[in-house]
């Protein structure tokens, strides 16, 4: 048992030891998943940069974003693999470095439709369920139905507009598009997105991200005090 003086960035976290982290679009999961991990000192998990890489490969093969067994065929035949570290995550498609061609409105507008499909995500759920512990795992439903015994659950919000406002920095477009989007894919991710019923619920509204963060933590070295 860990001693409670000792601080968490000594604290070495035995293999068993998964915080998830889920939440809506742009509410800061990735950001706050990669401060913690980095004070954790362990990996970071970026399950959405998988769903993303898997809709990637689906506009790069040509596939129609709906048709379920030739998204997961096409994955079975050209598996995608997450390089997954506390300084960032990269998703790569045998060789090919998928990362640089995720984050854009292009794969935004595909993603939803190709995260529906079960046997999509029955594939990510099995390529992220192989990763080994410990690591901070961040995405929709990472405490819900990926890692439901995770040590630390968390599920961060904020309004459409505030999130809206943190991600104009990040696109060129104008806000009100921005704050439409996410409210659009708000909606197309509303089943898989619900919080696990142990979550930390965490509105970052009022918070800044290191904030989140020093939160977070204080709860993880809670759990293992
Ligand atoms: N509490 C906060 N206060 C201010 N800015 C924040 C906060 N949390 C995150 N941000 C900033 O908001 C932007 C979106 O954060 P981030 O990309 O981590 O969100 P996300 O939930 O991973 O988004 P997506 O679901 O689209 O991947 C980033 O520029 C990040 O630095
Ligand atoms: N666990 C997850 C993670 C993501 N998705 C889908 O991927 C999209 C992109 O995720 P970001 O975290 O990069 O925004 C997201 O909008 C979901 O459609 C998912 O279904 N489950």
């Amino acid at each position: 048992m860990r001693n409670a003086r000792q601080p968490h960035r000594t604290q070495t976290y035995n293999a068993t030891v998964i915080v998830t982290i889920d939440g809506v679009a742009a509410s800061g999961k990735s950001s706050v998943a990669s401060g913690v991990a980095r004070a954790l000192h362990v990996p970071y998990v970026s399950s959405g940069l998988l769903y993303r890489a898997a809709a990637r490969a689906a506009l790069n093969a040509g596939l129609p974003l709906t048709d379920e067994a030739a998204l997961t065929a096409h994955l079975r035949a050209h598996p995608l693999r997450l390089d997954a570290r506390a300084d960032g995550n990269r998703a790569y498609q045998g060789d090919t470095d998928l990362t640089p061609h995720l984050h854009t409105d292009e794969v935004d507008d595909a993603v939803s439709a190709v995260a529906a499909l079960p046997g999509v995500r029955a594939w990510i759920d099995d390529h992220l369920r192989s990763l080994p512990a410990p690591f901070v795992a961040e995405g929709r439903d990472m405490g819900t139905n990926v890692f439901p015994h995770a040590t630390a659950k968390f599920y961060l919000t904020a309004s459409p507009r505030v999130r809206a406002q943190r991600r104009v920095n990040e696109r060129d477009a104008d806000i009100d598009a921005i704050e439409t989007a996410l409210r659009e894919r708000d909606r197309r991710d509303a089943r898989q997105s619900q919080p696990a019923p142990d979550a930390h619920l965490i509105d970052t509204g009022p918070l800044t991200l290191q904030g989140v963060i020093d939160l977070i933590l204080q709860r993880v070295q809670a759990a293992h005090a």
